[in-house]
């Protein structure tokens, strides 16, 4: 099967689970059908079919995460599942790379760029100085009482600021702070809109903020100062 197959049936399958766990707060992401700006795009050459490949199987790792989170599994579904992972593991342990070779969380072409950690930001426009995209947090992110964890909005903050932060050209910077307001209770399973924009960009400092947004309702705003690396800087 090549991989434009099975991104077409992994659409296939996403759309009738999404519809079957809508009520679950599930939420599984669109994935790699929203055009974005030159400018927050593609360091690895589109079309390249590893990275799609690599990206469909982060796709369905992120909706595992989901089902795990949700699931109340029997224990032969527990045993199973427990031995099936070592099992990936310990294929997976020999394939280790230095982290400049990794594939997890480099795959810039990609919404979310490859990686579980944070959800997948499907930037939608962008310029210079701002991005405006979606995000769904899913069940993987829940705290409590259907409220995404509010360690995992900074990390997504960061995740968008920090790239903003770096894009257009502009050299290597480092998060130096984050803050973080929670307006409101961040929605599990729910669309959110995002937009994150250069306030002031001084010498090596940057200062971007960030808001995310259940339709009209602010959930949650952030303020970073991103400092460009010397030459040599770690
Ligand atoms: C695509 C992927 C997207 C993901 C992006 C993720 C980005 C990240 O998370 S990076 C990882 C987290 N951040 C880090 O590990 C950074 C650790 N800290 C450092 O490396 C350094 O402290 C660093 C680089 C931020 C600044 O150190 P250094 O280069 O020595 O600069 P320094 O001279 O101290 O500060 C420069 C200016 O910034 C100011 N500044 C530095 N830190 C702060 C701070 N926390 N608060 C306020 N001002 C600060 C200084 O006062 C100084 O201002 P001025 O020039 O007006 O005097």
């Amino acid at each position: 099967m090549t991989p434009r197959e099975n991104v077409r049936n992994a659409d296939e399958i996403s759309t009738v689970i999404r519809d079957d766990n809508a009520m679950l707060g599930l939420g599984i992401p669109e994935r790699h059908d929203v055009p974005v700006a030159e400018s927050w795009a593609a360091l690895v050459k589109p079309g390249d079919e590893n990275s799609t490949e690599y990206g469909d199987m982060i796709a369905q790792l992120r909706d595992f995460l989901n089902y795990v989170t949700a699931a109340r599994p029997d224990s032969d579904t527990v045993a199973a599942l427990r031995d099936d992972l070592e099992r990936w593991g310990r294929r997976l342990a020999p394939m280790a790379v230095p982290e400049r070779d990794q594939m997890f969380g480099h795959l810039r072409d990609l919404h979310g760029r490859g990686q579980t950690m944070s959800p997948t930001f499907v930037a939608t426009e962008a310029d210079r100085d701002n991005v405006w995209g979606t995000v769904r947090f899913g069940r993987y992110f829940l705290g409590g009482n259907g409220a995404v964890h509010g360690g995992a909005i900074p990390l997504f903050f960061d995740e968008v600021l920090g790239r903003l932060a770096n894009s257009s050209g502009r050299r290597h910077s480092r998060t130096a702070y984050l803050n973080t307001d929670y307006r409101s209770v961040t929605p599990v399973g729910v669309d959110l809109t995002v937009h994150g924009w250069f306030v002031s960009e001084e010498g090596r400092k940057r200062v971007l903020r960030a808001e995310l947004r259940s339709g009209d309702v602010v959930c949650a705003e952030a303020e970073g100062l991103f400092v460009r690396l010397n030459p040599g800087q770690p």
